[in-house]
């Protein structure tokens, strides 16, 4: 029986797909869809401290090779998909959820996690450090000093499982550095990457910017994303303590794809562009796909090949 179950943070999933945050998950309508489908779960739009309205619309745009956007954290507010979860975990219990957060400073960070704390989830949060499209703010991923000062505190403050979703490095040296602040936490895992910050698409017809926050710039997912990612899951891989797992996140539009994650060490992956073209469906063709690639090599389980990507030496 081939199974494309997985562990994280010592909690079982059916299923190792589910969506990124921001995709097909900004409110109850659209949670409920992937709660419906055959993802192994979900994560919430990343909740602030009181709800945004985002940046100005066109900021979404889809290519053939991926998407930018510039939303700029559009969302509910904390406290709706804290109540949404709460309400799911009654209605759906043998489940477990994921909770994005993201605050504009440490105080903020603090007070999100005591909300949660004081509340009746179960679940998993996945602190967000990377949005790239907050006008005026930075990704903090690549404050690496903050970065340790905001897991410092984290982990004074909240005792549940707890992950970070970063923005893509592209050195060698960072990876290491990051590696080494990251080790020193009980983090449950780490999800790379988040987009491709301040990219830019254009519509060399009308020679424009394809959305309008930030003339134009905006991060970049899909196809072109998935190098990246791939390196990114299968560095942190390599050099975070066992106990930490990796989230793959970039560029899964197939079975394929998802096994390529795996196969860089991930133990969860989550889809973003693709969904937000396909919708829900997508991920039981994406599951019966990575079925199909595991019978074909003769594996039955996701631990018969996540991590073991073979190198030319
Ligand atoms: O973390 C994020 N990454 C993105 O690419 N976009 C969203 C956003 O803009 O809300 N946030």
């Amino acid at each position: 029986m081939i199974s494309t179950k997985t562990t994280l943070a010592g909690i079982h999933f059916d299923n190792c797909l589910m969506n990124a945050a921001g995709v097909y998950c900004y409110d109850a309508s659209e949670l409920n869809q992937i709660q419906n489908s055959m993802a192994g779960t979900f994560v919430t739009k990343t909740g602030t401290v009181t709800p945004r309205t985002g940046n100005q619309v066109p900021r979404y745009r889809a290519t053939h090779l991926g998407s930018i956007n510039s939303m700029g954290l559009p969302n509910k507010g904390l406290q709706y998909y804290m109540d949404y979860i709460s309400q799911q975990q009654k209605a759906v219990p043998h489940k477990t959820y994921f909770q994005s957060i993201a605050g504009f400073n440490l105080a903020e960070d603090e007070y999100l996690l005591a909300q949660i704390q004081a509340s009746d989830f179960t679940g998993v949060v996945e602190l967000n450090l990377s949005c790239p499209n907050v006008p005026g703010k930075p990704q903090i991923g690549y404050d690496f000093e903050t970065v340790e000062k905001i897991l410092t505190r984290v982990f004074e403050v909240y005792r549940g499982p707890l992950g970070i979703k970063l923005p893509p490095y592209f050195d060698i040296v960072h990876f290491d550095q990051m590696a080494t602040i990251l080790n020193q936490f009980p983090l449950a895992f780490v999800n790379s990457v988040n987009s491709i910050g301040n990219g830019l698409i254009i519509d060399s017809l009308s020679e424009r910017v394809t959305i309008k926050p930030k003339h134009g710039f905006g991060g970049i997912g899909g196809d072109y994303l998935k190098p990246t990612a791939l390196a990114n899951v299968h560095a942190f891989y390599q050099r975070l303590k066992p106990s930490i797992q990796i989230i793959g996140t970039g560029g899964i539009k197939s079975g394929q794809d998802a096994f390529e994650h795996i196969l860089c060490g991930a133990s969860m992956v989550q889809v973003g562009t693709a969904l937000h073209a396909e919708g829900p469906q997508i991920f039981a063709r994406l599951t019966a796909e990575l079925k199909t690639i595991m019978y074909q090599k003769g594996y039955t389980t996701l631990t018969d090949f996540r991590g073991k990507l073979n190198y030319l030496d």
